[in-house]
């Protein structure tokens, strides 16, 4: 039985620019591991060139799930092997594919040797208690595993049960959302001060590295004022060339963020009845960050059983599908990223980009040579490549267009580049 209907496309209407604003409008998706809610968003890009594995961290109070979700997420990259691949490079790091089921079309069109996924990194870190901006627990060495990934997914512990023990004594997604903002704030903190000393003390240079240096030290203070207010750093609004200033930094709360309701088996066919549910949705929208209901312990066992009682399982709780796919989904779409493929018949992949990415970006992703002798992109929409049934119909009929360097890539565009070495 194939079990891609577990894996349905999650499509969030996204509209970006490389270095601009991302809006992601206020919507709402009732569902078990749905996006739930969006608000407006600031994404940063980290340079032209994005590697292939964009890494997303688990992050969250001790006992809230995270291990068990991470296990379930590297797991079912392993049941699902054939599919999708997966791979583990230390025992808290997995590689797990971004389920698209686009890719299996094409590369049945194509008659495609094997087809190669676009994927995302999972990092488990471990806990983060308060105080550890001040070096509680593994304090600093939490936060530095932090500042090294690209998104941030936090488990918020939304399930009761009195033989799991809470930290904080009690079941309470607000004061746990707050400990890690906070936390992650005070590490922002510290670091603006310092640099902004180191800023003041250096003297003038030539014209250009000071243009740099203001700019710099005006995004500081105003990102400096709004963690003060309990606001993060991605809800300040920053010109292009502020943003580039401080890049350097990593600052914590300039990742982008998911927060995940971690909830009781009982509660996943209906999660926004739970009133912590609704709690997270709503600081969610606050904080300008994601929300997706997930439960861990599901996941869990659903990794566990053989792929046929999988369907029955999630039915006997209300649901249609395992929320995992919706979660790497959602993962993969808050970093504003795309996917554009190429098929032929040694293979079809699925290559990851940056929404608003020419063709000569695009192109470079696959191979630095074929950003630099970029001549012409030869391009079909996915669903033109679909009806026309392969890439000779395709030409035949005329839909194959020819694109040059300023040509932007669309989502699901099916690309061949030319190019001269
Ligand atoms: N949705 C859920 N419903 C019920 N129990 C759950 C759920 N999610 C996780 N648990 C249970 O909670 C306990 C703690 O989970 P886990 O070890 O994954 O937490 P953790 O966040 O990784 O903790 P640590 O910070 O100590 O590494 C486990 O016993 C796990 O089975
Ligand atoms: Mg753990």
């Amino acid at each position: 039985m194939a079990y891609n209907h577990l894996f349905p496309a999650f499509r969030v209407p996204l509209r970006a620019s490389l270095t601009g604003t991302l809006s992601l409008p206020r919507f709402s998706v009732s569902g078990y591991g749905h996006f739930m809610v969006f608000t407006k968003l600031r994404y940063f890009s980290s340079g032209s060139k994005i590697s292939m594995s964009l890494k997303a961290g688990i992050v969250g109070l001790p006992n809230v799930g995270k291990s068990t979700l991470f296990n379930a997420v590297v797991e079912n990259g392993k049941a699902q092997a054939a599919n999708f691949p997966f791979c583990t490079i230390e025992p808290n790091v997995g590689i797990v594919a971004v389920p698209d089921p686009r890719l299996n079309v094409l590369s049945n069109l194509s008659k495609s040797q094997r087809a190669v996924p676009a994927s995302i990194e999972f990092v488990d870190i471990a806990g983060l208690v308060k105080g550890a901006s001040q070096g509680e627990g593994l304090g600093n060495k939490f936060l530095a595993h932090i500042r090294e990934v690209d998104s941030i997914l936090q488990v918020v512990r939304c399930f009761e049960d009195n033989d799991i023990v809470h930290v904080n004594g009690k079941v309470d997604p607000r004061s746990d959302i707050d400990v890690i903002n906070l936390e992650l704030g005070f590490s922002d903190l510290d670091q603006i001060e310092k640099r902004i000393e180191k800023l003041k003390k250096s003297k003038g240079k030539d014209s250009p590295s000071k243009v740099k240096e203001d700019a710099e030290r005006s995004a500081l203070e105003k990102i400096q004022q709004s963690l003060m207010e309990g606001k993060p750093a991605r809800s300040v609004v920053l010109s292009d060339y502020e943003k580039e200033a401080i890049k350097h930094l990593c600052l914590l709360t300039m990742k982008p963020v998911i927060y995940i309701a971690n909830v009781a088996e009982s509660d996943i066919g209906d999660p926004e009845s739970i009133p912590h549910v609704r709690e997270v949705k709503d600081l969610a929208s606050q904080y300008l960050s994601g929300v997706v209901a997930i439960s861990a312990q599901v996941e869990s066992e659903l990794s566990e059983l053989p792929l046929e009682e999988r369907y029955e399982y999630l039915k006997s709780l209300g649901v249609e599908e395992s929320g995992l796919g919706n979660l790497i989904r959602a993962t993969y779409d808050l970093l504003g990223l795309r996917t554009y493929f190429t098929s032929g018949e040694k293979e079809t992949k699925a290559w990851t980009i940056l929404a608003g990415m020419t063709a000569p970006q695009a192109a470079g992703v696959i191979h630095s040579d074929f950003e630099k002798g970029f001549i012409r992109a030869e391009t079909v929409a996915y669903d033109d490549f679909v009806v026309a049934g392969s890439l000779a119909a395709v030409r035949e009929k005329g839909l194959l267009r020819s694109e040059g360097k300023d040509y932007v890539v669309q989502e699901g565009d099916v690309m061949l580049f030319r190019f001269n070495v």
